[in-house]
């Protein structure tokens, strides 16, 4: 069977197409011939295809030139012979110039069926040639524009090809990668066996493939997804390696900020959880599953973005958490976990609602932090405010709440509301003398005992130093708060154990009653006051209503301070003395300064209304040193006067004895007035003595090393422990008025003095006895050996020009001992 094969034909003899066909067909072919004459038809035949074209030279409207030419124009390439006659050499080398791929005369079509073959096996070739061509373009395009870094080595290794993605990437250009090992690209990340192994592989004939980490020409790393991969030729022996890698820096870096955040998440001690729509988790970390006792193998879907929290936490996150969140983006605010021992965690937790592209919620993120000790301390801190912290007692703001429920609950069902002002009388003494350990210890002490004589719907409270307030709520008459005063009382008299002695203390209760004594807290309270300030002026250890007359009198109070505060400035006090008696002779021995206030509209006023005020206001302070400065003064005075010298006693008060210096400045007082320093005797209370908080026997030795003369008053009411009296330099012992006006009606008194008598004189002290009224008590104190007597029976306080006379010797011996 003949090879069909399509002829175009360019002749304007048809006979000689049909000779070219007969050939043809002789030589195996089975033409499809189409002959055309002309240019025009010629164009429209090359719009289909054709195997070759068999062309006259010249024809009357065509030739073979034209023909060449036509074709050239339109690119085509189709096997092209003249068969002509005879047309000279110079045409024929012309014509095959032109394009024409042979030349056969007609007398010889016998070499038209070969010169075909060969021209067809030739177009062939020619077309597989153009169409590898381009294949190559695509493919050398493809590798200069991919992203991907190519290079090329020799077979040992050398760099010969690298495209431009090498260049971008590792910052080497062409020339400088040439001929260059990719060993310039090592970072030293890897072992040298990673790369022997690799090289192993290649060397085999295997594809390497893996991830390197490759350093760019500026240092700095970078990772590569490479596949090295051997060309072999036909015998199978490589000729080249390929190595194409992905720059996955970017998907490394990535990589390691996931891993880092998920070691992060992983670590932190918040619960973290990510759930779909439907509210199924797909993750939660360790602190989250722990939680919701997952293993890190189980499967964390099967758990809800509401499990593990508490029930009221988990309705709150459904009904609220998640639609604000779906809504607003974020919700946030406080939750409970319950954990595996069922114990509920606090946690402030914050859901976000995670939006795609589309700006659909596409995930939701749970972020819960545990809040348990911000929990407790929120507690602390409100208990702190709310309770005293030493006696853990409510304190004033937590007084003044309950106090309000108390009236409006009384309001209401027509109850009353006692309010107790409860003040441990002669506190601050304990204070000073014991120290400030051993008053706290007491002060707990007290309001536990009180906190056990009240019911517990009552209200203790510590309203400030030594003072406490008794909310009694809903008692019917003052009976009921007889009782509650008479257990209080009780309670807080029974002896205290503290530094190894028994300290009894009293106090003084000041009550006011609701509706009776006020309606609100501020009255109420401040009424309680005024009656406990009465309580304590009727001599402590007492309790009191209160009276529309006490008003009157707190008011007097308030001004009494103001009216000090102008006093001192005005310079309105003075001294008053009271000579103290030789009990054997009656002659006047010594005096005593007591202080007076010259008051301009209310006239002279005795200590006893103003001390107090001036020791809480601390203008004990001023006037105290004016006292000395004036009891000197008055001695230098007396001795201008050439009067006998004579020993005068200053009070000093608590306040005064706590400053270190006092003794440096007493001195200093005495020796600018040129008086000698034993003229003056310090009287300081026994409680001052044992105050702990300072060194009471520093600041007496102190004192008596200036020459000052030192006298402990009020002797045997406090608690001086006899062997430290013993270590003192104390020059005189008062015997306190208390002990003297019980004299006589008290054997049991009558002993103690008998007592002190013997330790002062035990002590080389001379002994006073203060507050001697009656005959019988002067002599009682004579047969117990007393030196000196100081009272109303001998003189009262008096001016200093009365004194005068006295030391002049006039007028003494008046109640000598019978
Ligand atoms: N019932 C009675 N009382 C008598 C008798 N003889 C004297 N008195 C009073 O007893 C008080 C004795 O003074 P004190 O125990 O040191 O007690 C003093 C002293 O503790 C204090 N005081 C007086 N002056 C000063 C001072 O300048 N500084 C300081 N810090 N306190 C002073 O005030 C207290 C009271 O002083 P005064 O009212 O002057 O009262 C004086 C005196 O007038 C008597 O026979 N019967």
């Amino acid at each position: 069977m003949n090879t069909p094969l399509r002829v175009l034909i360019i002749e304007d003899s048809e006979d000689d197409a049909l000779l070219v066909a007969r050939a043809l067909r002789a030589g195996g072919y089975d033409p499809i011939l189409h002959r055309i004459e002309n240019a025009s038809r010629m164009e429209e035949a090359l719009q289909h295809p054709w195997d070759v074209i068999i062309s006259d030279y010249t024809m009357p409207s065509f030739s073979t030139p034209q023909a060449l030419r036509l074709l050239q124009r339109k690119g085509v390439d189709i096997p092209f012979i003249m068969v002509s006659g005879t047309v000279g050499e110079d045409r024929a080398v012309q014509v095959m110039k032109a394009g024409a791929h042979d030349y056969i005369m007609k007398e010889q079509l016998s070499r038209l069926v070969p010169a075909v073959r060969r021209e067809l096996r030739e177009a062939k070739l020619r077309r597989e040639r153009v169409r590898a061509q381009k294949q190559l373009q695509k493919l050398s395009r493809a590798i200069e524009q991919t992203a991907e870094c190519v290079f090329i080595t020799n077979p040992d290794g050398i760099i010969e090809y690298v495209n431009p993605a090498f260049e971008r990437l590792t910052g080497f250009t062409s020339e400088e990668a040439m001929r260059n090992s990719p060993r310039i690209l090592r970072s030293g990340q890897h072992s040298a066996s990673f790369y022997r192994d690799m090289w192993r592989t290649l060397k085999d004939g295997g594809v390497f493939r893996g991830m390197v980490i490759n350093r760019r020409k500026n240092g700095a790393l970078f990772y590569e997804e490479k596949v090295i991969t051997p060309i072999k030729d036909s015998n199978g022996v490589i000729t080249h390696f390929v190595s194409t890698g992905q720059n996955i820096s970017d998907r490394m870096e990535a990589e390691t900020i996931r891993k880092r955040l998920t070691a992060t998440l992983e670590a932190t001690t918040d619960f973290v959880a990510i759930a779909d729509l439907q509210g199924h988790l797909l993750y939660a970390n360790a602190a989250r599953r722990s939680v919701l006792g997952l293993a890190p193998e189980d499967k964390v879907g099967i758990c809800t973005l509401s499990d593990g929290h508490t029930e009221w936490a988990s309705a709150k996150l459904m009904s609220k958490a998640i639609p604000t969140a779906m809504q607003e983006d974020t919700w946030s605010g406080e939750l409970a976990l319950i954990d595996r021992d069922g114990l509920e965690i606090p946690v402030s937790e914050v859901i976000i609602a995670h939006r795609g592209p589309d700006g659909e919620v596409q995930f939701f993120s749970a972020i819960a932090r545990n809040i348990s000790e911000r929990k407790r301390l929120e507690e602390e801190l409100a208990y702190r405010a709310s309770h005293d912290a030493l006696t853990c007692l409510p304190n004033r703001s937590l007084l003044l709440d309950r106090m309000q429920q108390a009236l409006a609950y009384a309001r209401r069902y027509n109850h009353r509301v006692g309010v107790l002002f409860v003040d441990l009388d002669r506190f601050k003494r304990i204070n000073d003398t014991l120290g400030h350990h051993a008053g706290d210890t007491i002060l707990r002490t007290v309001a536990e005992r009180i906190c056990q004589g009240v019911r517990r719907s009552d209200t203790v409270s510590r309203h400030g130093g030594d003072e406490f307030v008794v909310i009694a709520a809903q008692v019917f008459d003052s009976n009921d708060l007889a009782s509650i005063v008479s257990k209080i009382r009780k309670t807080v008299s029974e002896p205290i154990k503290v530094k190894n002695r028994q300290v009894v203390l009293t106090c003084s209760i000041g009550i006011a009653l609701y509706p009776f004594d006020g309606e609100d807290t501020d009255t109420l309270l401040k009424n309680a006051d005024t009656a406990m300030y009465q309580a304590k002026e009727n001599g402590r250890n007492d309790f009191q209503y209160y009276t529309k007359e006490m008003n009157a009198q707190s008011h007097e109070m308030l001004n009494l301070e103001e009216e000090l505060r102008r006093a001192v400035k005005a310079g309105e006090f003075v001294l008053h003395y009271q000579p103290q008696v030789d009990l054997q002779t009656g002659a006047l021995s010594r005096l005593e300064a007591l202080i007076r206030w010259q008051h301009p509209e209310r006239g002279m006023l005795a200590p006893g209304t103003f001390i107090p005020v001036l020791e809480e206001t601390g203008l004990i302070e001023p006037v105290g040193e004016w006292v000395v400065r004036e009891a000197v003064r008055q001695c230098a005075v007396w001795k201008e006067m050439e009067l006998p010298p004579v020993t005068v006693a200053v009070n000093l008060s608590v306040r005064q004895f706590a400053n270190l210096n006092i003794a440096e400045a007493i001195e200093r007082i005495v020796t600018e007035a040129g008086i000698p320093p034993a003229c003056l005797e310090l009287e300081i209370t026994e409680s001052v003595l044992m105050a702990d908080a300072f060194d009471g026997a520093e600041a007496l030795r102190a004192l008596s090393q200036r020459g000052l003369r030192v006298a402990v008053d009020d002797f045997g009411t406090g608690y001086c422990a006899l062997h430290y009296l013993r270590r003192l330099p104390v020059n005189t012992l008062k015997v306190d008025h208390s002990f003297v006006s019980d004299l006589e009606g008290d054997p049991t008194t009558a002993a103690i003095v008998s007592a002190i008598i013997t330790l002062g004189h035990d002590l080389g002290c001379k002994v006073v006895a203060e507050g001697v009224e009656t005959l019988a008590q002067c002599n009682h104190l004579h047969r117990l050996g007393c030196d000196l007597a100081q009272g109303y029976l001998y003189y009262r306080p008096c001016p200093p020009e009365e004194i005068e006379p006295l030391l002049q010797g006039g007028n003494h011996g008046h109640y000598k001992v019978q």
